[in-house]
């Protein structure tokens, strides 16, 4: 026991820790709603910072009871809800890093994680479905009753007392372009720095509710998490049964009074098909304020009709890898102005610094040259779970002052500057494609396409062929009401104004666009849709 007697001070309150730093406004005021959600009886439920904290404890002491080490890992398999956050907050107390996972998740790709990770613990809700944990891995539960341990996890030595602000917070794995994933190692100080930095953009308010959409393995939803109890407003999580009901979402969002929702781009595409009405109605409400996306490009012609329905919101365009948490937080004007070509990602946030090299390494400071972005952040991550190999190809000197020890994360993401330095998003450098030699970029063709009457979206791909050139093929989804368009005229329609290496050599309708567990595109399962 620490020298007063109390609980074991773990992490002292003036360093940087999640739990310290999520819970501050419980000091505050503990009876301010921390997560308001769906309840099992269909209604809405409130929980308090206070009881938040409450749980909180009562986890750390029976996480505390099983012996395990600062650094020992928790696989933390939920949807987002007040007892997940409860036990991610309970792990950051101990120093367990927890990586995030959802009941999505497929078994083998949990495995994976499993078998990269070697966790001490994998936890899931009461009600959770996951079977089959390697006996090498405890398994427990939680819920409103605390933790039920079903597998005690093996016993070990316990060498560390205190949380330290470099000690990992979480490793959450991205599914690595690569098929094996990559663990994203994440300290408290890393964490808690980007959130300190996106402050600064004053995005919310304690009054605010923050709709959170993305799954638990998505640091969006950690950003969500971070962002609303930092500032002491309230979380609402969405159910993600009711991503796909619009009808039930909107509902569910007007219910909770919801003020900010935070969300990838597909996600608004069910509303805008379906309820556009209802939006509406809901944006002459004036109750949402704020609607906040991240994760890829968003099509302009859905923001514009999302900015009608909603004129008095104000939009906001995350911009930034997993690796350094985000990197821009950058308000989008609403109504967006005519001839838009691009959204901007503005400036890094607050203590970070966003500059962009030209192939030869060279910083490129001309308006309108596209080079690659890389980041200066102190929310660098620690590095790649176990490969440094990976670590070294993205953390690498700093290119201006290579001596000073100092690192820059090169994002592989390309971009411009535009007259006041701010930065224009120019897709990725690896899903650049050349074209008999010429450089095509995706989004260009994509907005082509879109602008063609009757369709609502566009994907542009380059499918591979064994012999020649990679052919550009196109993805469409048109509005439900009137007659799919005629591909010769869509074609047609992109030779007027693009180069002839930029017209796809095919076109496909597709029912809506499908969508990685995270909600992006998922591009692979567009090209196996052609194969097929
Ligand atoms: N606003 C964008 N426009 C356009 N391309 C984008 C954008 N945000 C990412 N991306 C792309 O997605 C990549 C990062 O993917 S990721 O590691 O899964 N992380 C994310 O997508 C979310 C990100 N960590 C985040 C979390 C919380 C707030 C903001 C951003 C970036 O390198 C970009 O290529």
């Amino acid at each position: 026991m620490s020298p007063n007697g109390a609980r074991p001070v773990r992490a002292h309150a003036s360093v940087d820790n999640l739990r310290t730093y999520l819970l501050a406004a419980a000091r505050r005021d503990p009876d301010r709603p921390a997560v308001i959600q769906a309840a099992a009886d269909g209604g809405l439920e409130t929980v308090t910072y206070g009881e938040l904290e409450r749980r909180v404890d009562r986890l750390v002491d029976a996480l505390d009871a099983l012996g395990l080490d600062v650094g020992d890992r928790v696989i933390l398999e939920s949807d987002t809800n007040a007892d997940a956050v409860a036990t991610l907050l309970a792990c950051a107390t101990l120093g367990l890093p927890f990586t995030p996972t959802s009941p999505e998740v497929p078994d083998e790709r949990l495995l994976t994680i499993i078998d990269s990770a070697e966790p001490a613990l994998h936890i899931q809700s009461d009600h959770g479905q996951r079977t089959g944990i390697p006996e090498t891995v405890g398994t427990a539960r939680f819920g409103p009753g605390g933790l039920t341990v079903e597998r005690a996890p093996a016993p070990r030595v316990r060498r560390r007392r205190v949380v330290t602000p470099i000690d990992t917070a979480y490793i959450t794995f991205t599914s690595g372009t690569t098929g094996r994933p990559k663990g994203v190692v994440m300290s408290h100080r890393g964490v808690i720095a980007f959130l300190r930095g996106a402050e600064a953009a004053r995005l919310i308010t304690a009054e605010d509710r923050v709709a959170n959409t993305s799954p638990l393995q998505f640091d969006f939803a950690l950003f969500d998490i971070g962002l609303a109890l930092g500032h002491g407003a309230t979380l609402v999580p969405v159910p993600r049964a009711r991503l796909n009901w619009p009808r039930r979402l909107l509902s569910y969002l007007r219910d909770a009074g919801v003020t900010q929702v935070d969300g990838v781009p597909s996600v608004w595409r069910p509303v805008l098909r379906h309820e556009s009405d209802l939006l509406a109605e809901m944006g002459q409400e004036g109750v949402l304020s704020r609607i906040t996306f991240s994760g890829e490009d968003f099509p302009l012609d859905e923001l514009r009709r999302l900015q009608e329905l909603l004129p008095k919101a104000r939009f906001t365009n995350g911009y930034g890898a997993t690796e350094t948490m985000a990197a821009s937080i950058t308000e989008v004007p609403n109504p967006l102005p005519p001839g838009t070509e691009r959204l901007s990602i503005g400036y890094a946030v607050a203590g970070a610094e966003m500059m962009l090299l030209g192939s030869d390494g060279s910083p490129v400071d001309e308006p309108g040259t596209i080079g690659e972005i890389y980041l200066r952040s102190p929310s660098l991550f620690s590095g790649y779970w176990r490969d440094p190999e990976a670590t070294r190809a993205v953390v690498l000197p700093d290119p201006l002052h290579p001596g000073s020890g100092q690192v820059v994360f090169k994002t592989g993401d390309l971009a411009h500057m535009g007259p006041e330095g701010e930065l224009y998003f120019r897709g990725r450098v690896d899903s650049q494609v050349q074209i008999r030699g010429n450089r095509v970029e995706l989004g260009e063709v994509e907005r082509r396409i879109g602008q063609f009457a009757g369709i609502t979206g566009a994907v542009a791909m380059v499918l591979p062929r064994e012999d020649g050139d990679p052919l550009l093929h196109a993805f469409v989804t048109c509005a439900p009401a009137g007659p799919a368009p005629d591909t010769r005229e869509v074609l047609a329609f992109c030779r007027a104004a693009l180069p002839a290496y930029m017209v796809p050599h095919g076109l496909s309708v597709v029912n809506e666009f499908p969508v990685t567990v995270n909600g992006k595109v998922d591009r692979t399962a567009l090209a196996a849709h052609v194969a097929s």
